[in-house]
């Protein structure tokens, strides 16, 4: 998925179509190198020694993984809904517990667990893949996130490619910063909710919606 040296690309886009929302700080592609600078230091803030035979590899090992764990700062997550098709469905899609892996940006620890990806559509053509939810979850998560932010980018950017009559998300995660560290609360689980449209206006839609993401067991 990602390509070689510092030409980061996801999904074959170009390094440059970055998302003109987001936040920057000049970087348009991922500095391998500097990464590989700081994850030295940081072994050595720790007191490590990155020359022992078991680390030597370690900094440039790490750099890459976060290259990948980050993909989704280097592309417009939102080209995976460009291609749409014609179907005159006008009722709900719901593809329920998408695996999700992301990185906390208070922390750098991961957050992980499911998306329920729902959407009625416009009954006008604009359909997507089914697959395409999947690839939006996972590339809106492939950056430092809040579960809360992560959550509503997915509806938005349904609700801006598609226009489709309402958007439901819910994603349920386990926080390793509350597992691992901190409050050391392992299994407490967080569940956001963001709904567009019709599932934001009408209850009994959004109460239809709920039903299909709780029973789905
Ligand atoms: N709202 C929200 N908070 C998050 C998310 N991920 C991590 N956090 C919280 O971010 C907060 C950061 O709190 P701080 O007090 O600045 O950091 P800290 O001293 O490491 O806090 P503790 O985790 O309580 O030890 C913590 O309460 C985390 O649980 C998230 O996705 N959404
Ligand atoms: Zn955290």
């Amino acid at each position: 998925m990602i390509g070689e040296g510092s030409d980061v690309r996801a999904n074959g886009h170009s390094p440059l179509e970055v998302d003109a929302e987001l936040p920057r700080s000049g970087h348009a592609v991922f500095d391998q190198e500097r990464a590989e600078r700081a994850i030295r230091e940081l072994l050595l803030a720790c007191g490590e020694d990155p020359e022992r035979e078991g680390l030597r590899e370690t900094p440039a090992r790490v750099a890459r993984a976060y290259r990948e764990m980050f993909a989704g700062l280097y592309t417009d997550p939102d080209h995976v809904l460009d291609r749409t098709f014609d179907e005159s469905h006008e009722e709900m899609v719901l593809v329920t517990d998408i695996p999700m892996f992301s990185l906390c940006e208070h922390h750098l620890t991961p957050f992980h667990g499911v998306a329920h990806v729902g959407y009625i559509p416009n009954g006008q053509g604009k359909v997507t893949g089914l697959s395409k939810l999947a690839r939006l979850v996972d590339l809106y998560a492939k950056r430092p996130q809040v579960q809360e932010r992560l959550t509503s980018q997915v509806a938005d950017a349904l609700n801006r490619k598609l226009r489709p009559r309402g958007v439901i998300v819910v994603i349920e995660a386990e926080h390793l910063c509350m597992s691992m560290r901190g409050v050391r609360k392992p299994g407490a689980r967080t569940t956001t909710s963001a709904v567009r449209g019709l599932l934001q206006t009408s209850a009994s839609s959004r109460a239809e919606a709920l039903q299909l993401i709780k029973g789905r067991r």
